[in-house]
């Protein structure tokens, strides 16, 4: 693994946090399981089959094993979500039944801070992994909009800081107005700085460069993005509309939006939609091996963040450390 992911375990580990890991059925995730405890890098509650996780050949010393389905806390959760949804037509026994999700069981270990954060999504859809949160967790205080981003480290890239980027929303907002686009570029250029540290350099990006298409709704939608944000905040570097090459390639950028700030120098890609997101960063981890993690959220209460199915035990244990140092950022705000 590449000196990011070196970089967010070493800081995880300076203070370790609480992670549940709910796909305790999942083999990459006990494999991920076992790389974190052997590293001390957090504390980690399993979810799942407590025999069948003692049983695999993982070592899983220090974990907490839970089962949901005949776990002490079943009744004070069920009870807890119960009250969290009651007025969306939740009652009393649908909540105790889904505590035997591990979805919801592990989103009420986050909400009741029996743990700092979740991952999971390595054999759930995005969309069960990231509803649940929402319901339960919900935004963090001030924040309007939930949505979700990867990390990307491609090898051999000057583009980006090295290489590294950050590309939005690859998750989870489908078709973002341009208010929603616009929150979407502010919220990950802070999630930029939590956990890369540097100055986040924000691309709103789009098929045209600063009005080389003619007028047309998908064209204008970034660009009236890009005033938005721009407006909601000042001291970041955010520009558009600019196309991929003119966003990171400095001639490239010089040539097509000689005055931007950003055109050339782009680390943080801010995608239209989730089709462009979602398909650009599959593309960059399966052509240009790229190490891909996420979907990362941003914006929720507390840090719980998804996977792909297609992940490795490697990404996990990338996913863990990032969810660590979340949280750490979260309790030092508050
Ligand atoms: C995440 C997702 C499931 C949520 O939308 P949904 O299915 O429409 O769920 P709901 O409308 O029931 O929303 C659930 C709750 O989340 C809230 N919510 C939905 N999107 C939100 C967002 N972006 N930010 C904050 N809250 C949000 C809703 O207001 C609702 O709250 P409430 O139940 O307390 O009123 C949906 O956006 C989705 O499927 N996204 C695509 C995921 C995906 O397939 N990605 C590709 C692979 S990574
Ligand atoms: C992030 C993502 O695309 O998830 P999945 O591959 O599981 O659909």
């Amino acid at each position: 693994m590449g000196s990011f992911i070196d970089t967010i375990l070493a800081k995880a580990a300076s203070d370790k946090q609480t992670i549940v890991l709910p796909e305790g059925d999942d083999e990459r995730t006990l494999k991920a399981a076992e790389a974190i405890l052997a590293d001390d890098i957090a504390d980690l509650v399993i979810l799942g089959d407590a025999d069948a996780i003692t049983a695999s050949s993982y070592n899983l010393e220090g974990a907490t094993v839970i089962d949901p389905r005949t776990a002490a806390e079943r009744e004070e959760f069920a009870h807890a979500l119960f009250e969290l949804r009651k007025a969306k037509g939740m009652s009393e026994e649908q909540a105790l039944d889904l505590m035997d999700n591990v979805l919801y069981f592990g989103n009420m270990m986050v909400k009741l801070g029996r743990a700092d954060g979740m991952v999971c999504g390595a054999c759930h859809s995005t969309s069960d992994v990231l509803r649940a949160s929402l319901q339960i967790l919900k935004t963090a205080p001030g924040v309007r909009l939930v949505s979700a981003f990867f990390i990307m480290i491609v090898p051999d890239c000057e583009y980006g800081d090295d290489g590294v980027f950050l590309f939005a929303d690859s998750g989870l907002e489908i078709q973002p107005d341009s208010e929603r686009l616009a929150n979407i570029a502010v919220s990950s250029a802070g999630s930029w700085k939590t956990l890369i540290g540097t100055e986040p350099v924000v691309a709103m990006l789009s098929h045209s460069t600063y009005g080389s298409a003619s007028a047309n709704a998908d064209r204008d939608k970034v660009i009236e993005a890009t005033e938005i944000a721009q407006e909601l905040a000042p001291g970041i570097r955010i520009d558009g509309e600019l196309q991929l090459d003119a966003a990171i390639v400095p001639s490239v950028g010089a040539s097509k939006a000689p005055e931007s700030p950003v055109a050339g120098k782009a680390n943080v890609l801010i995608f239209p939609d989730l089709d462009a997101g979602n398909i650009g960063y599959k593309l960059v981890q399966r052509l240009a091996k790229a190490e891909a993690y996420g979907p990362i959220t941003q914006g929720l209460a507390a840090p719980v963040n998804d996977l792909s199915r297609g992940c490795s035990a490697e990404d996990i244990v990338g996913v863990i450390g990032i969810t660590c140092v979340q949280s750490q950022a979260k309790k030092a705000q508050s």
